[in-house]
């Protein structure tokens, strides 16, 4: 037991049918996805496919569906909270650094608090709020409290949208570092395949209405250690699959 804590869970998505009121079709309908312990799979595809709907049913959030999605064999909405980072920071702007990350989950101690965020480079930041941080700084400190909710299982809701790339290429290390350390499972909904080729282990491709995997790509050459030339050559078999599905639909 003591190897298994070490590892992200694995999820087991089976989706019969996702719908919204308004929505004249069902959002989701028959998606079915397995997601290895400890893997990174990036959820690409155009605006409104549902990636973000997706990701709140994992998280356990969103209930009102068919089907079963399942964190090492428990339903989502009964597992460890994820740990979740969403389009902006949503840090309490009353609260430090600190303080935010220790609001979500009170038995995070404050030397465990103080530990998370010197992982993300923000050792000295500790007692500033959110307004005396930069964009990229609040960023990393939702990825802190994020960890701290949940180092097994993180979902990333476009995480770096709005920063500019060298603040992305930041936060990506930093990302990537902790996930080496850590490693969880995560799921990485962005809209940027160049994203996907840095991070993911998997890309999945989402498209159409119902939304069905129109790709999935596992990569053999491992992330950290892709070159240049092949996260470019990855980035644009994504967007070719995304490109060619908005086209035919
Ligand atoms: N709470 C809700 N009530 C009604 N409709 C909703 C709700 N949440 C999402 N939708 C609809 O479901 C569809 C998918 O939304 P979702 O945010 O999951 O897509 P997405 O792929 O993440 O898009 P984006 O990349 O633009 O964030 C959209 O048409 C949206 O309007």
């Amino acid at each position: 037991m003591a190897a298994a804590a070490m590892t992200g869970p694995r999820l087991d998505i089976a989706v019969e049918g996702k719908r919204f009121d308004f929505l004249p079709e069902p959002l989701l309908e028959r998606l079915d996805l397995v997601v290895e312990s400890s893997s990174v799979v990036a959820l690409v595809g155009p605006s409104g496919v549902g990636k973000s709907t997706l990701l709140r049913m994992v998280g356990g959030i969103d209930t009102l569906f068919s089907g079963t999605v399942l964190v090492d064999g428990v339903p989502a909405a009964s597992a460890q909270p994820a740990g979740f980072v969403f389009q902006d920071a949503r840090l309490l702007p009353w609260l430090t650094a600190l303080d935010n990350i220790r609001a979500v989950r009170p038995e995070t101690t404050e030397a465990a608090a103080l530990e998370m965020l010197g992982r993300v480079g923000l050792s000295g930041f500790e007692h500033y709020f959110p307004h005396e941080l930069s964009g990229g700084m609040q960023r990393r400190v939702a990825l802190a409290r994020a960890f701290s909710v949940n180092p097994r299982l993180l979902l990333l809701d476009e995480p770096f949208v709005s920063l500019d790339r060298t603040l992305v290429r930041e936060m990506e290390e930093v990302l990537s570092a902790l996930v080496e350390a850590s490693r969880p499972t995560v799921l990485l909904v962005t809209h940027l395949p160049e994203d996907a080729a840095m991070l993911a282990d998997r890309a999945i491709v989402l498209a159409g209405r119902p939304a069905r995997i129109a790709a999935d790509y596992r990569f053999d050459i491992p992330r950290g250690q892709r070159s240049r030339e092949q996260r470019e050559a990855i980035a644009n078999q994504i967007a070719a699959s995304i490109g060619m599905r908005e086209t035919t639909a």
